[in-house]
């Protein structure tokens, strides 16, 4: 701060214009030197006004008596101007609300769509709007009906006429109500053109979304926006942030459950919530999300939705205790098309997806016509639609339906159905039960609000006129009786004045009492910058006191969960749906019909690093410069830069799918397919044959581990003491395993260098024979990935240990086999026993430290890539291999063999022991194909299939 008090005075203005600049980003440091400024200027002033100049000028200041009487009039006017527009915004707020219930908790609209260029015109004779009110339906050439609702769009309504009626509906979320805007009607009417918009013309999202930022900018307040996304699809709520499974190997994203929270209402737990600091963030994650809807061709919409989409966004504003709530949020819902299954021939998958959208509107029209009557109980829970949306259908909560119908004549059964139902909605609030007295005295209520408003609205309008009269006028005498320094802070009264409208009188009470009354309204921290200060730990009334610690900047707010599971109850059956019970349905399904497009086949990891580098890269579209994307978890609040909770929750994500039950699901690029259940322990009785053993040794803290070992007879021979868990190991770099897990498609058979194992199924084997391995010319042995297995044994030892025999037929019958025990570990080190020998450790000991395993890595031609292994001749013999030498190979294949593990996951590396000359002439000479078609029969002939996997699990191994 300025220690001369004429530069201090001199400078005010620009100093705390600048200030206000950074409002936003430095709140505490912005109110602390606000607040330092206005301490020094009364002294400052009064030595300055003490001085003789001014004394001969006849300015007489005395602790902000003001020189001239007629500037202290206009002062005082100015005041009370200010304070009177504040109490006009209240009122206004009051009116609107009033007006806004008298019209109805839910209010109605209908859009007829347009005939489409391919439609024939002659049918298109059914429905239309007679007026802004009313939908006529011709029912026969001399026999129509009519209906009416509160707005009509003809087919020929823009967007923006649409959006034109629910904009006021955004004034009540930041007014705190919650709201729920959603489209409603028969498949193929327009339901997601509406909502979503194209490119050209937006939808209702976009514009409410923008809507929305650009009213919170308008307001005094700091509002704190997040966005979240959700599909209700066959009953199951998914999250449309977090990519959906594309792999077998990609976990599962967790079913999302709902809670009902005493303070925010209903939740739905490990949601993802992400603060958008302006419209273009939010648009991005709104495209993103659009990206996993699940959508498929019908006969009546070649796009047909086939879920319900959900756009949540969470308005949280911690100054304004004059809001109902401190969080309040807006869902947009495009609803699935209703749709006759007769009609629209559907079959198979499109036939349950059908039912379940049916199944969950009939629900919802249940629920609406609970409230209608008054009734008890309302059966929310019928459905997760009417659950999500409880704390937005119901009487404190703003309510739009656009209930959308075609024009053709066809579909005339299905124009009614629709038409009836949002009939019975709308009855909600016209009160069908009202007497017609009753309806009228709300009518002529309604009239009288609107000319309130209209009154409050032409009294502000006054009000802002004459303080621009009083403010002009002050500057006039101004000009004539201050200097310049004067001058400039008159004018800082005067922007006060006109700052000051907006603000609540509850603000105004609150700031009398404070310490700061004395300085001007705008300056005074808010009251969220004096709990984040520390400065005020007071709280209003009947509200909840914050904790600072509790409370992250506002600039850094997110309301609600990171992608994590916090318990995986996903089998419960009143909250959730497990995800066995998700997919079970799909299970039985042939897949033929799977043709619902789930999403692109981009993973949560490609999806989520893409989006924040998109975020930072992207200049100026931030109001408040770059904030990173941050996440949050309810209820604890904690708030982490997004640079470590991105990090930290992926790792429990990857955790956390770790221990959930395992499904499994197969892949066809861009489709998501089955998902495959599998029984959880039907192989752990196999019989354990030779073991080899796996050591843990962390990459980078090179932790010794003692592994157990076992004997000829697969009995585990020593369990030694371990360092520490191996299930420790199994998340220590998730990310890297995640990244690598994910790359895993994009690279083929390549060598793996120890250094870099994460996410990479290496296996060792003891005996390699032709066409089963690969060497390179170092005489280092690979299996190739996607080699096949007559046998696999596969059972899991107690420690976490993954063991598993190979047995091979060849040409020739010979037979061998190898067992292995897999483990999640970083690096491992391992020792193999077989049928012929003892143990054979790799280092003698049965360990392998780390500095062996850069050695080996030093040893392993670089050269040996991908490319050199097709340039290579095939047939040609391998030269003979080093014994005691590390090899490393990729499974890719067979990780799809390890699906039944509880720790598929963890199975990311062995090592490729070449066990000598006599075995190490193997060659890479049986085709891919002839291995795909061994591995497919081997496992039919294990009676995989009564494991749970189903056919397209045997076509995926043929492809
Ligand atoms: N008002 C409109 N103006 C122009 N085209 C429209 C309009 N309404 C719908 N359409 C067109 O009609 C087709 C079907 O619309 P849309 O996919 O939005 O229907 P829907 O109700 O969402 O169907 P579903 O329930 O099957 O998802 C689209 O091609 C869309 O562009």
């Amino acid at each position: 701060m300025a220690t001369d008090p004429r530069r201090s005075v001199r400078n005010l203005a620009e100093t705390i214009h600048s200030l206000l600049g950074v409002k936003a980003h430095v709140t505490s440091t912005w109110v602390k030197s606000v607040c330092d400024i206005i301490k020094n200027l009364p002294s400052e002033v009064s030595s300055k006004r003490s001085t003789p100049e001014d004394s001969k000028r006849g300015l007489l200041y005395n602790h902000g008596v003001d020189p001239d009487p007629d500037i202290s009039k206009i002062r005082d006017e100015l005041a009370a101007l200010t304070s009177h527009i504040n109490q006009l915004n209240i009122q206004r707020r009051q009116v609107l609300n009033e007006f806004l219930d008298l019209k109805g908790n839910i209010r109605v609209f209908c859009r007829i769509r347009p005939m489409g260029t391919m439609e024939n015109f002659e049918d298109s004779r059914l429905a239309f709007a007679s007026d802004s009110n009313k939908v006529i339906l011709k029912l026969a050439s001399n026999k129509s009906k009519s209906y009416s609702f509160d707005k009509v769009f003809h087919p020929g309504s823009s967007q923006d006429e649409v959006f034109s009626e629910v904009e006021p509906v955004i004034k009540s979320v930041l007014d705190g109500y919650n709201a729920c805007i959603f489209a409603y009607g028969q498949t193929g009417t327009g339901k997601t053109f509406t909502m979503e918009g194209t490119s050209d013309s937006r939808g209702v999202v976009p514009r409410t979304i923008k809507a929305l930022f650009e009213q919170a900018a308008d307001s005094n307040h700091a509002f704190f926006i997040s966005f979240s996304m959700v599909e209700i699809y066959l009953g199951n709520l998914k999250d449309l942030l977090v990519s959906q499974p594309t792999k077998p190997t990609d976990p599962m994203p967790p079913c999302l459950s709902i809670r009902t929270d005493p303070k925010r209402g209903i939740e739905i737990d490990n949601l993802v919530s992400i603060q958008v600091n302006d419209f273009n963030q939010a648009l991005r994650l709104y495209r993103l999300g659009c990206r996993y809807r699940s959508t498929a061709s019908t006969y009546s919409n070649i796009t047909s939705s086939r879920s319900h989409c959900m756009i949540r966004l969470s308005i949280t504003c911690f100054d304004a205790p004059e809001r109902q709530r401190e969080t309040t949020k807006i869902w947009l819902v495009d609803l699935g098309g209703s749709e006759r299954v007769l009609k629209t021939k559907a079959s198979g998958r499109r036939l349950d997806e059908g039912k379940a959208i049916n199944m969950s509107l009939s629900a919802l029209g249940d629920v609406i016509n609970a409230l209608q009557r008054k009734k008890r109980h309302v059966p929310y829970r019928n459905s997760k639609l009417t659950q999500v949306l409880k704390d937005s259908l119901g009487e404190d909560s703003k309510t739009l339906m656009l209930v959308h119908v075609s024009p053709k004549e066809e579909d005339l059964c299905e124009t009614l159905c629709s038409l009836n139902f949002a009939t019975r909605a709308k009855s909600i609030h016209l009160g069908n039960e009202d007497s017609t007295e009753v309806r009228e005295e709300k009518q002529v209520a309604m009239v009288n609000l609107q000319q309130r408003m209209k009154k409050i609205e032409d009294e502000r309008l006054f009000a802002i006129r004459d303080i621009t009269k009083l403010n002009e006028k002050l500057e006039n005498l101004s000009r004539t009786t201050l200097s310049s320094e004067e001058l400039q802070a008159s004018y800082l009264l005067m922007e006060e004045a006109q700052l000051n409208h907006k603000v609540t009188i509850n603000n105004i009470g609150a700031a009398a009492t404070a310490p700061s009354s004395g300085i001007p309204r705008f300056m005074r921290p808010t009251v969220s910058s004096r709990r984040k200060t520390g400065l005020d730990h007071r709280t209003s009334e009947g509200r909840i006191q914050f904790n600072t610690k509790r409370r992250k900047p506002p600039s850094h707010h997110a309301e609600s969960v990171n992608f994590p599971v916090k318990n995986n109850s996903v089998c419960n059956t009143e909250h959730s749906i497990s995800r066995n019970s998700c997919f079970e349905g799909l299970n039985t399904k042939s897949i033929a019909d799977n043709e619902t497009e789930y999403s692109q086949d981009t993973s949560e990891y490609d999806v989520k690093m893409g989006f924040f580098q998109e975020q930072e890269k992207e200049p100026g579209t931030s109001c408040q410069s770059v904030h990173p994307i941050e996440f949050e978890k309810h209820g604890n609040g904690n708030t982490e830069k997004l640079s470590s909770i991105k990090f930290s929750k992926v790792d429990t994500w990857l955790r956390l799918h770790k221990n959930e039950p395992r499904i499994n699901g197969d892949t066809h690029t861009s489709k998501r397919v089955l998902a495959i259940p599998l029984p959880g322990n039907k192989l752990a009785s196999e019989e354990r044959s030779k073991v080899v053993i796996l050591r843990d040794e962390k990459r980078h803290g090179l932790t010794k581990q003692r592994i157990p070992r076992a004997d000829k007879s697969g009995k585990l021979l020593d369990m030694r003491e371990t360092e520490r868990p191996i299930s420790e190991v199994v998340i220590d770099k998730p990310m890297k395993m995640l990244k690598d897990l994910f790359d895993e498609e994009l690279r083929s058979d390549y060598i793996n260098l120890p250094h870099n194992p994460y996410g990479q199924i290496m296996i060792q084997k003891e005996d390699l024979v032709d066409g089963s391995s690969m060497e390179d010319n170092e005489g280092w042995t690979f299996l190739n990935h996607d080699v096949c297995y007559s046998r696999i044994n596969h059972y899991n030892e107690e420690n976490g240990v993954t063991a598993m025999s190979l047995m091979q037929e060849e040409k020739d019958v010979t037979q061998w086999s190898g067992t292995y025990v897999l483990k999640n570990t970083d690096c491992c080190e391992f020792s193999l026993v077989d049928a012929d020998s003892n143990v054979t450790d790799l280092s003698g000991d049965g360990e392998l430290s780390m500095s062996e395993l850069e050695y080996c890595h030093q040893e392993v031609p670089s050269e040996l890539d991908e490319e050199d292994r097709e340039s290579k001749d095939l047939n040609a013999p391998f030269p003979p291999l080093r014994k005691g030498r590390l090899g490393m190979l990729q499974l890719r294949s067979q990780r799809a063999l390890f699906m039944d593990s509880p720790k598929q996951n963890n199975i990311t590396m062995a090592f490729v022991l070449p066990q000598g000359d006599k075995q190490n002439t193997g060659r890479y000479a049986i085709l891919k194909q002839k291995f795909q078609t061994i591995c497919a029969s081997a496992l039919l002939g294990l009676g995989f299939y009564d494991l749970g996997f189903q056919h397209d699990f045997f076509d995926s191994l043929m492809l």
